[in-house]
């Protein structure tokens, strides 16, 4: 039995439980004017405690819309600021913070939640699944030049820190959402706005306008050396564009930033065609490959019926969901959709593999493979490649 009690914080908790998260990742607690800024980034009702009878263990969460193949949007809470006191942990508090956290995002209706994971081992035993990936790339700015047959079009609008926090929430809102991406509630823009302050404040926007207005933009900062001999970095905090003319635009407008001598890119996505739009692609190389978003699927009986497959045979798969016990069961996958099924499965796994193959990051023959997916057909694993592949890489690009 349990000897603490797992309870929704009230708002004049916030701080408290922010100071020890804060603790918990090796900084200090907030001073007066940092709370200040960032009480707003709790959102009212969203944060869980765990209390013996002190607080000993929290996690924040906020809600929002994850794009899924297909383009729908579907109701997701994004989960951060987790976090439980160093003379309390490995006796249960994250399981039961976990577990509450589950309970509560069924009820209010999400179909999934979504998290940046400190530890890669933490999460999959509670079914989350390392969804998205991501590549930091770097680019020698003085050598890359831009192919001549690339796209040209439309105008950049250079922006200070200020004004780009009041114009980029509507033109992410926008741009076409790849598979992967979320919407970004107001907590979030106010978790960018103060973190740009505080970490970026000389950070600069750019707004691609093309003919039907804007169509993507980019947020960046140059560091290093004053003075002479100018070694400076320009880090791309973050971009994203809705057409190739906007993505050409924003690199074209970047590979022209004088004292610049690299352009790092961190955390884009796996398939961003950067390399597509230099004379010379070696210009271009990638630093690092790492996990981005970790999907757990809550609902997923609407998980699946909400995104859209791939031509090929149907397939049965059977879920199983320990801590969501009503996801568990079988599952008919065809090209027009999905719907559970008493047939018998061809694929069995567990709701965390579901999710690393939800949004086409992984094959399920892949994952197959590695002893992920039990195989009872193996033509189904072949079929389940196509049924779950997507057009173009997801990512979220979104950091909370
Ligand atoms: C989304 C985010 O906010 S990411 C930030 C996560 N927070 C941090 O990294 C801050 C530092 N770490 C911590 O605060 C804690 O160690 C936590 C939150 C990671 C874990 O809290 P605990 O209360 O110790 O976890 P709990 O005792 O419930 O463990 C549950 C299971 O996870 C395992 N586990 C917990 N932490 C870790 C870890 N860091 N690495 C590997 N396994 C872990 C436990 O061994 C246990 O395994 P079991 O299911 O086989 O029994």
């Amino acid at each position: 039995m349990s000897d603490f009690e797992i309870r929704t914080l009230r708002t004049d908790e916030h701080r408290a439980a922010s100071d020890l998260f804060r603790t918990t990742v090796h900084a200090r607690p907030s001073d007066d004017a940092e709370w200040e800024r960032f009480a707003g980034v709790y959102q009212a009702g969203w944060a869980v405690g765990a209390f013996d009878p002190e607080l000993i263990g929290t996690a924040r969460s906020f809600d929002a819309e994850l794009t899924v193949p297909g383009g729908a949007r579907l109701p997701t809470v994004g989960v951060t600021g987790v976090g439980v006191r160093a003379d309390r942990t490995r006796r249960g508090v994250l399981r039961a913070l976990m577990t509450a956290q589950l309970e509560d995002f069924k009820a209010r209706g999400a179909v999934f939640s979504n998290l940046l994971a400190s530890e890669a081992s933490i999460y999959g035993r509670f079914g989350y699944g390392l969804a998205t990936r991501c590549r930091t790339y770097s680019v020698d700015r003085h050598r890359a030049r831009l192919r001549p047959d690339v796209p040209l079009d439309g105008e950049v609008e250079l922006l200070e820190l200020e004004r780009a926090l009041k114009v980029l929430p509507d033109v992410y809102e926008r741009i076409g959402h790849r598979p992967g991406m979320m919407t970004r509630p107001e907590v979030l823009w106010r978790l960018y706005g103060n973190h740009a302050r505080k970490d970026h404040p000389t950070l600069k926007a750019l707004v691609h306008h093309g003919a039907d207005g804007p169509d993507g933009y980019a947020t960046y900062h140059v560091s290093g050396q004053h003075t002479y001999p100018w070694t400076k970095q320009l880090e791309l905090v973050d971009m994203f564009a809705g057409t190739p003319a906007a993505f050409a635009g924003l690199w074209r407008f970047l590979l022209g930033v004088d004292l610049v001598d690299t352009i790092v890119a961190e955390e884009r996505a796996m398939d961003e065609p950067i390399e597509l739009l230099l004379a010379d692609h070696r210009r271009c190389t990638v630093d690092r490959f790492a996990d981005e978003h970790w999907l757990r699927l809550v609902d997923v009986e609407k998980a699946l019926r909400g995104r859209e497959y791939g031509h090929a045979d149907p397939v049965v798969v059977e879920v199983t969901d320990p801590l969501l016990p009503a996801n568990s069961g079988a599952y008919r996958i065809t090209p027009d959709g999905a719907e559970r099924t008493g047939e018998p499965a061809a694929l069995r796994l567990d709701v965390t593999t579901l999710a690393m193959a939800y949004l086409g990051t992984w094959r399920p023959s892949a994952l197959a493979d590695a002893g992920r997916i039990e195989v009872r057909d193996p033509a189904a694993a072949v079929a389940a490649d196509r049924l779950f592949a997507t057009r173009v890489a997801s990512w979220c690009g979104t950091h909370f």
